[in-house]
């Protein structure tokens, strides 16, 4: 299996030898390239339904707690034309991109909800930021963490999953009860099951990453040849980024089946970001009818979102006419730069 450290390895070696003789050049002189921005937010939206409701909350909650980097919105084809310009009007960044699917014949592997979530590796070509900090639609922010764009390059920073929910019924960990989050719960029993799933699994709801336009033609040719597994894209990336990823704490992420199946590893008034994954959880859908929504912090995390949501001091207001041909400038000029570059380098 090619790990990402390796790939990366082999392709700075070969795109050195040919620097010199590609670099763009003005009058003789190695022309400056267009410098990527630092970086942005990002995150995804499929679908005609309801999540964009979790991209506006989204935008406006790193407003709130004053960002200094925009979000952009990775749209599906399928994403109305209504919807984009919600988006558009709260400030937010509005690419599409073409889906990605695994093999067609292996699709009936992935649990079927989550294929669509393949399409999220098309956020490594969003080479005009050096670093971006993905964030599921269904997550909100509710400290500042734009520090984490300062973390050091070359790994891949995320929170740990937890496997104690049914949707992992399907896994051993959860027939036996192991779970990451408390390894000494339950001694893996090689004997029986054989190796231990990897020590560390990260959600891939939140993550930090470097777009390159190497990495994501690895990502998918890597995909082409891998079967679908029921996390889907989650599955992929914790598999492709096994060697460089680092943990990050659950206060970055907190995917709120920890509430219940861990209360010991989380601090509910140190959390920065949420996320509402958990059944019944999705704020602009809730009722409090399923299993765990009728608990006193899940209704408040639930009112905490709505407090953003309908905050309209918390509008974008901006000149998004503006705004919209500058993107377009200059998202042309630096996503050439940057493929130069890559081609060189
Ligand atoms: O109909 C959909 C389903 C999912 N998503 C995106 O895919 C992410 C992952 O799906 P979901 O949040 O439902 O997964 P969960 O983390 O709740 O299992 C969402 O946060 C959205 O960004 C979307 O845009 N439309
Ligand atoms: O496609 C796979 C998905 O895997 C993750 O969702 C899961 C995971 O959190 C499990 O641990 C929970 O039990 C489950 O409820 C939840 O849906 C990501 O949050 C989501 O963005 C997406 O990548």
């Amino acid at each position: 299996m090619t790990s990402y450290t390796s790939y990366v390895g082999c392709r700075r070696g070969k795109k050195r030898s040919i620097a010199r003789a590609m670099a763009p050049t003005v009058n003789g002189v190695v022309a400056k390239e267009e410098v990527p921005a630092k970086g942005a937010y990002v995150t995804f939206l499929a679908g005609s339904g309801d999540y964009w409701k979790g991209v506006v909350g989204l935008a406006k909650g790193l407003r709130a707690v004053k960002s200094a980097y925009p979000l952009v919105v990775a749209v599906l084809p399928d994403v109305p034309e209504a919807h984009r310009r919600t988006l558009l009007d709260q400030g937010c960044v509005v690419r599409e991109i073409k889906p990605v699917y695994p093999p067609e014949s292996q699709t009936q592997f992935a649990m079927a909800y989550y294929v669509i979530n393949y399409s999220k590796l098309r956020i490594w070509e969003f080479v005009e930021y050096e670093r971006m900090v993905y964030l599921d639609a269904d997550i909100q922010v509710y400290d500042n963490i734009d520090h984490l764009f300062d973390l050091q390059a070359g790994s891949f920073y995320a929170v740990k999953d937890c496997f104690c929910e049914k949707t992992w019924s399907h896994t051993p960990q959860y027939k036996i009860g192991y779970c990451q989050q408390c390894p000494d719960r339950v001694a893996w029993p090689e004997h029986d099951l054989g190796v231990p799933p990897p020590p560390l699994y990260f959600n891939a709801g939140m993550f930090v990453h470097e777009p390159s336009l190497a990495t994501a033609k690895a990502l998918l040719d890597k995909l082409v040849i891998t079967d679908p597994t029921p996390f889907a894209e989650q599955d992929f990336l914790n598999m492709f980024f096994n060697d460089v990823y680092k943990p990050i704490p659950n206060v970055y992420n907190l995917v709120l089946a920890i509430l219940w199946r861990h209360p010991e590893n989380v601090e509910l008034g140190k959390v920065k970001a949420v996320q509402y994954c958990a059944a019944g959880s999705k704020p602009w859908r809730f009722t409090g009818e399923e299993v765990n929504m009728d608990r006193e912090d899940i209704k408040m995390l639930v009112e905490k979102w709505w407090d953003i949501y309908n905050d309209v001091s918390l509008d974008y207001k901006g000149d998004v006419a503006g705004e919209l041909r500058n993107q377009k400038h200059r998202s042309n000029i630096v996503v050439l730069c940057v493929f130069i570059k890559e081609q060189i380098w």
